[in-house]
């Protein structure tokens, strides 16, 4: 049983809890609230607010979610992902409505959905986008959930592991596609899983690829970018960082070498 099975069975009893929610508008979010718009010119920064993980314990566990995510905003994310997860992430809804009401980029509820209300509940908190994880849906539950995330005016990032799942988020038409270079079963990371993907990524621009996990330095950012990576998803690396804000900054410049 890999972290993310056991993650999503304590997420299947969890969600028990929520039936009842509905999402209150089904408005899209107009174009520069888009993260597929703000990817399109490159080298984009989905800055997390990460307080703990099952790989690495407490990370930043009494981060004071506002400042970080004004920090984040400021230095020119593309979007902020907000984990939201309790049990194994020690994040909240709670967490993600205080970014979502604060900052005008676009905001990503960053959990483990296997559920429609779980969109709702994401959508209610101000979310615009959505994460769905291939390898922890059936095939017909991913299709219901992308769409109905769709009809309610969210993006998805379509998370993915290898060349069998990108082929599953390309059918799905997912234009937003994340690969996670973190192996779930030993928690290694390998930015080389992005470069893989991106070889075999298709360059019509319909899709648009999204490094996930592991990227500690600004050296593993522009290895990234220089593989055809749209954007690249970091949490702990900006979490531990004394100036995330510089973190960023340096990463999205378009004087660093191509
Ligand atoms: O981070 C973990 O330990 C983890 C374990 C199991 C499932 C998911 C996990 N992380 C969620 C994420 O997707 C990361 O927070 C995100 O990609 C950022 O990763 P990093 O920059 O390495 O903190």
């Amino acid at each position: 049983m890999t972290i993310l099975d056991e993650i999503i069975a304590a997420k299947r009893k969890e969600i028990k809890e929520y039936q009842g929610v509905e999402s209150t508008s089904v408005n899209g979010f107009p174009g520069k609230f888009r993260l597929a718009e703000r990817l399109r010119d490159g080298r984009g920064v989905i800055a997390e607010i990460k307080r703990a993980s099952p790989s690495k314990g407490n990370i930043r566990i009494d981060v004071d979610v506002a400042e970080q995510a004004k920090i984040y905003e400021r230095a020119g994310a593309a979007a902020i992902s907000v984990l939201t997860d309790e049990l194994y992430f020690k994040g909240s809804m709670a967490d993600l409505e205080k970014v979502a009401r604060l900052v005008s980029v676009p905001v990503l509820c960053k959990d483990f959905i296997v559920d429609s209300v779980q969109i709702d509940r994401a959508k209610n908190a101000g979310a615009t986008i959505i994460l769905l994880i291939v390898a922890a849906l059936e095939q017909r539950e991913l299709e219901k959930l992308y769409s109905y995330a769709q009809a309610k005016g969210l993006e998805v990032l379509v998370e993915i592991h290898d060349r069998e799942e990108l082929d599953v988020a390309l059918k799905l038409g997912a234009e937003l596609i994340g690969v996670n270079n973190r192996n779930l079963k030993t928690f290694e990371v390998s930015l080389e899983r992005t470069a893989e993907i991106a070889g075999h990524f298709p360059d019509s621009g319909d899709s648009l690829l999204i490094s996930e996990s592991g990227i500690f330095s600004e050296s593993d950012a522009s290895y990234a970018f220089n593989k055809g990576a749209s954007g690249i998803l970091v949490g702990e690396a900006l979490m531990r960082s004394a100036d995330a804000g510089a973190w960023i900054e340096s990463v999205t410049s378009s004087e660093v070498e191509k």
